[in-house]
């Protein structure tokens, strides 16, 4: 009998949100909140939630479907999961080993990682700790030489893609941050930066983490930007932070190779669209012409189903691995994972879907129950 992360009962650990109630016994009250707080009345962070809530299910029967396959065909590398690890800043605040256990976590389940521009760890010792692919995320910095300095690290390094998030022209006014003045103590902050890393601290009514944004991050970027990025690396770029179908063209238009549907975990716009109900429109009006991504919300896995069936090609995961990570390191994170797996090969089985192509529209009512 094994036991889990979560003591010696193993049947203790049957959703992921029992991986949070340990996460925030372990965390210091203002990194609990930074972790699992939104911006604004936090509307958007509820609403991702509540948009997989509202969703329910149409599946088939008697199509014998004994074992699932849930992997997926990903720019030409097939993942055996059909998610990935949501870049999420500074891992050492969790947990001291920090993205070195984030990453191998995922790699027990041959998962993504997608590696933070910010990250508490050097991108070369994460590197050396993954089992399976990395790639790197970053945001459109003021200093454009930091940006293609990490590129050219990222590509020595064996990183797969790029992910460029643009939604975060400034940080959002995040209220539980705002009151705590919350600031990232040097030993737990960004290791990859150089002097552009420092964190300052924020004044009354500020934040530390409101205040670097606002000094380090370019609030300017333009498509234009986007094409230059491209002309700096030969590695895919993907943009994070698409929440219209309109952007969704403007980004392939513009040289993306993919695109993430995500409103930041509620953590920017408050007001914007659930990522679920951005989803729609975003894989309706790119028709396949590049891969879609998805995040925000997504706590089992047949959200990540769910997600699948609307559209997209794969699902990150964001706070959820992190609740992993702060209760028992890279043990936490892989037991959240093979949580998510295990919920997904279930729906799949009870949807009577053999494989991953098989999760289309037609298995979703959008009306109440
Ligand atoms: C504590 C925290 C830090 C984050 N840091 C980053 C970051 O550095 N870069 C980024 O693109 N997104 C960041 N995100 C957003 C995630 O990548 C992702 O979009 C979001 O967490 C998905 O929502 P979920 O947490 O509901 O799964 C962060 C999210 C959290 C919770
Ligand atoms: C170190 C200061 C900025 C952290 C930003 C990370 C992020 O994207 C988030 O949502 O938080």
């Amino acid at each position: 009998m094994t036991t889990s992360a979560l003591g010696q009962e193993p049947s203790v650990a049957l959703r992921t949100e029992d991986f949070a109630v340990l996460a925030q016994a372990r965390l210091e009250p203002a990194v609990w909140d930074f972790l699992s707080g939104g911006s604004g009345a936090e509307r958007t962070l509820a609403g991702n939630l509540r948009a997989f809530d509202a969703v329910r299910l149409r599946p088939r029967i008697l199509t014998g479907t004994a074992e699932p396959d849930t992997g997926v065909e990903l720019f030409a590398h097939r993942w055996p999961v059909p998610f990935a690890i949501a870049p999420v800043a500074c891992n050492r605040l969790l947990h001291p080993e920090g993205e070195v256990a984030t990453v191998r976590g995922a790699g027990a389940l041959g998962a993504v990682t997608i590696v933070p521009m910010l990250a508490s760890r050097t991108l070369e010792d994460i590197r050396a700790a993954a089992g399976a692919p990395l790639w790197l995320q970053l945001f459109w910095t003021r200093d454009r030489a930091l940006m293609t300095e990490l590129v050219e690290r990222a590509e020595s390094a064996g990183y797969g893609a790029l992910v460029i998030t643009s939604d975060m022209p400034v940080m959002a006014r995040r209220l539980r941050d705002l009151r705590n003045r919350f600031v990232i103590e040097p030993e737990f902050g960004p290791v990859n930066l150089g002097s552009a890393g420092v964190q300052v601290r924020g004044g009354e009514g500020e934040s530390g983490v409101r205040a670097h944004a606002a000094k380090t991050f370019d609030p300017t970027a333009t498509w234009r930007d986007l094409e230059w990025l491209r002309s700096t690396t030969r590695l895919p770029v993907i943009v994070k932070g698409v929440l219209t179908d309109r952007d969704a063209e403007l980004a392939v238009r513009h040289g993306a190779q993919g695109v993430v549907v995500s409103n930041h975990g509620g953590r920017q716009l408050d007001g914007a669209q659930s990522s679920l109900t951005a989803l729609r429109e975003v894989t309706r009006a790119l028709g396949g012409r590049v891969p879609v991504f998805v995040d925000g919300g997504v706590r089992r896995g047949v959200d990540v189903l769910v997600a699948l069936a609307a559209g997209a090609d794969a699902v990150l995961l964001g706070r959820a691995p992190m609740w992993g990570l702060a209760a028992a390191g890279e043990r936490g994170v892989r037991e959240v994972l093979a949580l998510i797996l295990e919920e997904l090969r279930e729906a799949m089985r009870l949807c009577g879907a053999a494989t991953t192509a098989d999760l289309g529209p037609d298995l979703l009512s959008w009306s109440a129950p």
